[in-house]
């Protein structure tokens, strides 16, 4: 029997639409939910292993994406929000109702993906959000409690689902951090 990862990829990859112009994310709250809006769609959406991602309840994965932090709005609720670790490289920031985690925020400006907003478009009713690409930090969910023996298994499903699993990031992604710490340090190449 096929394993329980996530809610929107249990059932395989509903292709997105390119041009989607975005939507809005809500909280789990039944009163007075936090709403962030969106502009455009997402990039580089994919399910990741890690424990600091927001996942809901029950999955091994979180479904991640990211945005450009100046498309990014928190429409209502945000006297609700909080960060939840401070110390992490990505701030997120959740309902503190529901626990929902609405947009992670880098603000160290030298970090390669300084600029970008991390999301989970699960929490939006509208369809045409881009769709997961690959399966990230895959490793990572063993560290949440995964029984290792299960890995094959994990790894054999997301490719059926055409989800490629790494245990960081995806190869454009892991060039992109490469290049920019290249370039700080004047060795990126022509
Ligand atoms: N094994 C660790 C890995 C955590 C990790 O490095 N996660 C990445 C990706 S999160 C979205 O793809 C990351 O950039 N983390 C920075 C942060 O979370 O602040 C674990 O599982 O915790
Ligand atoms: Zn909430
Ligand atoms: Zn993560």
């Amino acid at each position: 029997m096929a394993l329980k990862l996530h809610p929107s990829i249990d059932n395989g990859v509903r292709k997105g639409n390119p041009n989607f112009a975005g939507g809005a994310l809500t909280c789990k709250c039944a009163d007075h939910p936090v709403q962030v809006r969106i502009t455009g769609n997402v990039a580089h959406n994919h399910a990741c292993g890690c424990t600091k991602c927001w996942k809901p309840q029950g999955a091994v994965f979180s479904v991640v994406a990211v945005v450009s932090r100046d498309n990014l709005k928190v429409v209502s609720g945000a006297e609700k929000l909080h960060v939840v670790d401070a110390s992490a490289t990505i701030q997120r920031h959740a309902c503190r109702d529901c626990g929902v985690h609405m947009y992670g925020r880098i603000e160290n400006a030298n970090h390669p993906f300084y600029g970008l907003d991390f999301v989970h478009t699960e929490l939006s009713n509208e369809q045409g959000w881009q769709e997961p690409q690959f399966a990230a930090f895959v490793s990572s969910i063993i560290e949440s409690g995964f029984p290792p023996a299960k890995m094959g298994e994990v790894r054999a499903q997301l490719r059926s689902i055409g989800l490629e699993p790494y245990d960081c990031l995806s190869p454009p992604l892991m060039d992109a951090i490469a290049s920019h710490v290249a370039k700080a340090a004047g060795k990126l190449a022509a």
